[in-house]
């Protein structure tokens, strides 16, 4: 699809965004990182930083860049070894990008998160604090995962999905994940096509994403385009296009078509977008019966999950925590911010007049 004039004004009024930069846009086979990629990247976010776009940069590459600088010693583990070159790599990749935006006069800093702190919601808290104060003081941040500390289950899928979480976090316009392709391909056909545009009802991206991965690469396309496109129904705009290709920030900035763009639906509330988010974050559930589940999904009126329709509690959890909403036939409904303990909730379900589990601004039901 083409796209008309006033989608191409809409790419001018981003006024924040998340850049995310993926491992083999950055570093060469041997792990060695691009200096003239780098350079254009960061000349690219400094212009859109002086033209007063808040910028905040997600780069993956820390353990990419780790294999240029040091060779673990065989006797270690996978994730011993994975923990030296990531805590070896991000001083280095960091300091990559610190050098070049300090040719343009700019400060960046340091920003490293891992999958708790999405969990908590004071620490979410924070780290929203801390992005906000950056932007403010015209501080590029750059975050990557913690990958010395977050080692197998406390892992992101990969940094397409932090950087979303960053995103959603941030509230921001638009979403630009930069690879080593031009977009989503349709290899569906005998010659591949790039993808300009997704429709926002499109679900099944497996049809065209092949389960290939760039080199050192995580979480590879379809990862890419299921947040991509959850993004987009909470109101961000989300590109994924080739960050090698020179001058791509800007081109994507200043409306050009390039790469594929899933455009941004009508915008949630951000405590909505925290617990959209939350998919695999939950520290336990509820299970609801089916009168609680109509109240819950018709959409007729803001209805709070009160204890009355809840036929179980599972886990353990506190208030503040986000659960998840299951019906009695074991399908994932919602998710919601707990108003009280798991405790509290089992000796309320089932009972009336008691106050909701789930207040209605604290709850997030999936799209069918
Ligand atoms: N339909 C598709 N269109 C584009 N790329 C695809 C498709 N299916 C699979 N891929 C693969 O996805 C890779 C990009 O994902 P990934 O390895 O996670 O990159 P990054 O390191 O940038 O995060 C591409 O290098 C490509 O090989
Ligand atoms: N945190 C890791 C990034 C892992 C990752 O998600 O890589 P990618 O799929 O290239 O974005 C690193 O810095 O090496």
């Amino acid at each position: 699809m083409q796209y008309n004039s006033d989608m191409n004004q809409a790419h001018r009024v981003y006024r924040k965004i998340v850049v995310k930069v993926g491992t083999n846009v950055i570093t060469g086979k041997d792990g060695r990182l691009d200096p003239a990629i780098i350079a254009d990247l960061t000349r690219g976010i400094a212009e859109l930083a002086s033209a007063g776009v808040k910028v905040i940069l997600v780069s993956s590459g820390a353990v990419g860049a780790g294999r240029s600088i040091v060779k673990p010693s065989g006797s270690m583990t996978t994730v011993e070894a994975r923990q030296v070159l990531a805590a070896t790599g991000q001083i280095r990749l960091v300091n990559a990008y610190a050098d070049r935006f300090a040719e343009h006069d700019m400060l960046a800093a340091q920003i490293l998160v891992t999958r708790e702190d999405f969990r908590d919601r004071q620490h979410y808290l924070n780290m929203r604090t801390c992005l906000n104060a950056l932007l403010q003081q015209k501080i590029i941040p750059i975050v990557n995962e913690n990958d010395a500390v977050a080692v197998t289950e406390l892992m992101f899928t990969d940094n397409d999905e932090l950087s979303g979480l960053i995103a959603s976090m941030m509230q921001v316009d638009a979403h630009i994940i930069l690879s080593n392709v031009d977009g989503l391909f349709d290899m569906t056909g005998e010659e591949k096509k790039l993808i300009r545009e997704i429709e926002p009802a499109s679900k099944n991206f497996s049809q065209f994403v092949r389960p290939t991965k760039s080199e050192f690469g995580r979480g590879g396309m379809l990862t890419k385009c299921n947040i991509a496109n959850k993004l987009s129904r909470l109101g961000i705009t989300v590109h994924i296009a080739n960050g090698t290709t020179p001058g791509i920030l800007q081109q994507i900035a200043g409306g050009e078509e390039v790469g594929t763009r899933f455009p941004a639906q009508k915008p949630k509330h951000g405590r909505k977008q925290w617990i959209a988010h939350s998919e695999g974050l939950e520290k336990g559930a509820v299970i609801i019966n089916e009168g609680a589940q109509s109240a819950l999904t018709s959409g007729e009126r803001a209805s709070s999950l009160l204890p009355v329709g809840v036929t179980g509690v599972e886990g353990s959890f506190s208030k503040g925590d986000v659960i998840r909403i299951c019906s009695e036939n074991g399908k994932v409904i919602g998710y919601g911010m707990a108003c009280c303990s798991d405790e509290k909730a089992r000796a309320a379900m089932g009972k009336k007049g008691e106050k909701p589990i789930i207040h209605y601004d604290y709850l997030y039901i999936k799209p069918e």
